[in-house]
């Protein structure tokens, strides 16, 4: 596959975005491949979370496109646009996204039960996918009883659980320290590798996007390097 031939699996043209009189994007045009590791840098206020927020059809642009495999998401019903959400991504945050409740197992489960997988068969892939980000022993206790890093982990497993063809990532490492910020992007990015995920990753720290395939700058609300073109 030649690069700047293979359509994107995920494209956004021209997005203007305004909240009341704030303009946070003013013609953001980007493309993400299948399997890519994008990462999007920039100033604080710069548009990034935003720009994240439209590409995942969670906010709406007041102008632009957005493509999701050929698809218009900004057009298609509300039902459909959450169907998208539920079964093509996944999504990671900073934190606060377990459900206390629940031990980290059943939250890894969780999105496969609400997709109809019986019990024991969504248990054995969470336990699975738990290992895979090598926190296979935290899967009993609840998110209030495990590290900030396992925590973070286990939100990773649960993201990648369904396998999503996207996982959208916003300053997933924001709240760790330098060494445990490493260590969940490094296992975050394999398990994506692995899946054939594609990962859009908002991220302030160089260290962080050195683990993604390219960098893109949001400044005033646009793309400002050559490489969303390519
Ligand atoms: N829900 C909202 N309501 C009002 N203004 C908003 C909202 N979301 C974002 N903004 C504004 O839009 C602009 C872009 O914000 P955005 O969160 O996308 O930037 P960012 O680059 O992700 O910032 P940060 O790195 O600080 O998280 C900012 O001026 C912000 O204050």
């Amino acid at each position: 596959m030649t690069p700047g031939t293979d359509a994107p699996l995920l494209e956004a043209e021209d997005l203007v975005k305004t909240f009341g009189a704030t303009p946070a994007l003013d013609g953001a045009s980007l493309r993400v491949h299948a399997g890519e590791v994008l990462a999007l840098m920039g100033p604080s206020g710069s548009g990034k979370s935003t720009l994240l927020h439209c590409l995942a059809g969670i906010v709406a642009p007041n102008s632009g496109q957005v493509r999701y495999a050929g698809q218009d998401v900004v057009a298609m019903s509300d039902q459909r646009r959450s169907a998208l959400r539920r079964t093509e991504f996944g999504f990671v945050f900073q934190f606060g996204q377990l459900v206390p409740e629940l031990t980290c197992l059943e939250n890894v489960a969780l999105p496969l039960r609400l997709t109809g997988v019986r019990r024991r068969e969504a248990a054995r892939r969470a336990s699975d996918a738990l290992a895979q980000l090598e926190v296979g022993d935290v899967a009993d206790k609840r998110p209030g009883e495990v590290s900030g890093g396992q925590g973070q982990r286990v939100a990773v497993a649960r993201a990648l659980i369904t396998g999503p063809r996207v996982i959208f990532a916003d300053e997933p490492t924001g709240a760790l320290d330098s060494l445990n910020g490493e260590r969940v992007m490094r296992l975050f990015v394999e398990a994506a590798r692995q899946t054939g995920a594609a990962v859009v990753l908002v991220t302030h720290e160089a260290r962080v996007a050195a683990y993604s395939d390219r960098e893109v700058v949001v400044r005033d609300g646009k793309i400002r390097t050559p490489e969303h073109v390519r």
